[in-house]
């Protein structure tokens, strides 16, 4: 039985890794990831200078999850390329992703720019889906931006890219997003992003839980499984078979990666679960997936990847 995995005709020995946002936004959060299990790792969205985010608290744990309003602190473009580009010569083997998140369409492009001539080997996540910017609506949420966007990318952009995606709830949207990704020469889609502006509250001093944007924020955890694999499935179902899907979003353990596989990921990203258990969750996910495998009878993840059955 073999956990490993190939996307956009890259190798991984592991088909999981962390979700952009969770124990990544420093190089020792970073290589916590890589001394992991984990088969391969991706940076805290980026933006081109060094973020504070929103103000405290901004996360808070929750009995089935987590809501989050961070606001997209980080340390900025060179400190995450630099951090990739050292991890090339250190270690080669291994494939990473580089996540960014401009807070506008110049902000990505010179992000990209930057990309396209550095020596970074690994494939770029182009983020459209923070929930948490005050005053900036999700691009994933305006297809025609979504096209705007993809235009402007892919007229100068040659290395592997995909784009992290808000979840969306309609079919009809799903045929719209579709019909616009498909379009262009995307490595992959990761779907999806945290439901974004939900709220949470503390009925005893009848507050809310977070700072931000009068608590609201983008919910993570067992709470948005249903939602993360309708939207894993719905774009397999339509995406062009070459445009690769990394699922993420309410993966607490084995069956739930399985699943995720199973409605056609052919990577599994894991947030809040992650930032409960650490970087060591990944030896109990590859343990719990290679169990349920080998009791089902199938030797790598390409024997179910997909094959959801309808009745
Ligand atoms: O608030 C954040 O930093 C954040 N939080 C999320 O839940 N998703 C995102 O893409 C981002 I950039």
């Amino acid at each position: 039985t073999t956990l490993k995995t190939t996307l956009a005709g890259y190798k991984f020995d592991n088909c999981m890794m962390n979700a952009a946002g969770i124990r990544c936004a420093t190089v020792t959060d970073l290589a916590g990831l890589r001394d992991s299990r984990a088969g391969s790792l991706v940076t805290k969205s980026a933006t081109p200078q060094p973020r504070d985010g929103n103000p405290e608290p901004r996360m808070r744990g929750l009995q089935y999850g987590c809501i989050n309003s961070m606001g997209l602190p980080n340390h900025g473009f060179d400190y995450y390329l630099n951090f990739l580009l050292e991890e090339q010569k250190s270690h080669p083997q291994q494939t990473n992703f580089m996540s960014i998140a401009g807070t506008t369409l110049e902000d990505d492009l010179s992000m990209l720019k930057q990309i396209q001539e550095s020596a970074f080997a690994g494939l770029t996540e182009l983020n459209l889906s923070c929930p948490n910017v005050p005053g900036k609506p999700q691009v994933g949420y305006d297809f025609d931006a979504v096209e705007r966007y993809l235009t402007a990318v892919f007229a100068f952009f040659k290395k592997p890219l995909g784009v992290k995606l808000p979840p969306y709830f309609d079919l009809m949207h799903f045929d719209q997003i579709t019909a616009i990704l498909n379009q262009y020469p995307l490595a992959f889609v990761n779907s999806i992003n945290s439901v974004g502006n939900g709220l949470m509250i503390d009925p005893e001093s009848e507050t809310v839980l977070i700072k931000p944007k009068g608590g609201f924020g983008g919910i993570g955890g067992a709470y948005i499984k249903p939602t993360a694999l309708a939207n894993v499935r719905a774009l397999a179902q339509r995406l062009n078979p070459g445009i690769a899907i990394i699922g993420t979003g309410g993966v607490q353990n084995g069956m739930d990666i399985f699943e995720h596989i199973l409605c056609g990921a052919s990577m599994v990203q894991v947030g809040t679960q992650l930032g409960f258990e650490g970087p060591k969750i990944f030896n109990r996910l590859s343990q719990e997936l290679t169990r349920i495998m080998a009791a089902k009878g199938y030797d790598s993840i390409a024997d179910f990847r997909g094959k959801l059955k309808t009745l």
